[in-house]
């Protein structure tokens, strides 16, 4: 069964040709050609429709595709000032020469919101986003992680991510949410070293908090508790942070929650997903800083 699974994941012939639009009003479009055979094609869009009244503008970032499962299509709005997206394309075009077209891979706990970023940080460089849990789900036939959890274990869903992780490595301009556990194994860091690795890291309660209102029922590693389902959440999570705390630091750079809040004197939780992906990308600055003060 394994190796059948692993047959479909015909990863390394997704993308054939990469081709960015950029649109005039702002219209970032996109189109990857898929695996021929499959005659799969994927047209992502991303806007930016300015609403001059309040000067905050929608940040569109929806994926649609053909012959593509529905759970695959995802989509989402997210709004930031005209100011913010301002800046984030500053600092996207600081950072260009330095990441030179390689990926970038967000590590971290599950909701510590590498998928919300990730579209952000991926629309803002110009990068193809993906998803590491929503590629297993198609490769193994559209079912979902939980699912595959409950069906083949946990070992056969971490060696299909192995395998997710190794076909990614060989692409450029992506930008990676991985699974929250995708650290634990060290070939995974042989492949996510090939780009840039940054930890999100989120404090547990902040996290708890996120993953109570989302419900834990699609995140197979959580919902086995009960009882007072925040508590449950807070101690699982900071079971799984013990054991897995040193495997999120070896990431290229990490990006604190704690820290942003302290710069920006506001509570961890009120910290917005832009301003979590200006974040990403000065930290990404610094590495290229620290690795030039080597070179000097
Ligand atoms: N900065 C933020 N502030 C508040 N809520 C957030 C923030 N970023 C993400 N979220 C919310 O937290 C939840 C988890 O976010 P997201 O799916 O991006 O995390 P993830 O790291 O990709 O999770 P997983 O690894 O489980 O797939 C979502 O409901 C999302 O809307
Ligand atoms: O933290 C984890 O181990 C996991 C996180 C999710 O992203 C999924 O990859 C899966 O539920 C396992």
């Amino acid at each position: 069964m394994e190796a059948r699974v692993s047959q479909s994941l015909q990863l390394s012939s997704w993308i054939k040709s990469d081709k960015v639009v950029r649109k005039p009003g702002g219209c970032l479009r996109f189109s990857v050609k898929w695996n021929e055979k499959l005659m799969h094609r994927t047209v992502i869009s991303c806007h930016l429709q300015p609403r001059k009244a309040n000067r905050r503008v929608a940040l569109k970032v929806s994926c649609s595709s053909h012959n593509v499962q529905a759970s695959v299509l995802e989509s989402e709005c997210i709004t930031a000032s005209t100011d913010e997206i301002e800046t984030l394309k500053n600092k996207s075009e600081e950072v260009e020469e330095y990441l030179d077209g390689r990926c970038i891979y967000l590590v971290g706990m599950m909701g510590s919101g590498k998928t919300t970023v990730g579209r952000i940080l991926a629309e803002t460089l110009g990068y193809s986003f993906f998803d590491c849990d929503r590629l297993i789900e198609q490769a193994v036939g559209g079912t979902t992680v939980a699912e595959i959890f409950k069906l083949h274990g946990e070992s056969f869903f971490r060696d299909n991510e192995t395998e997710v992780l190794h076909k990614l490595s060989a692409m450029h301009r992506l930008v990676v949410s991985t699974g929250g556990g995708a650290v634990v194994r060290p070939i995974n860091w042989r492949h996510m070293h090939k780009g840039i690795s940054v930890w999100l890291d989120v404090p547990l309660d902040a996290l708890a908090k996120r993953i109570t209102a989302e419900g834990t029922k699609s995140r197979p590693l959580l919902h086995e508790e009960s009882g007072d389902i925040y508590d449950k959440t807070l101690k699982r999570l900071t079971t799984l942070m013990e054991t897995r705390g040193a495997n999120y630091a070896n990431a290229s750079a990490r990006v604190s929650l704690e820290n942003i809040a302290v710069k920006k004197g506001k509570d961890v939780c009120h910290i917005t997903p832009t301003e979590i992906t200006l974040e990403v990308l000065i930290q990404i600055e610094n590495l290229k800083k620290q690795e030039s003060v080597v070179v000097l």
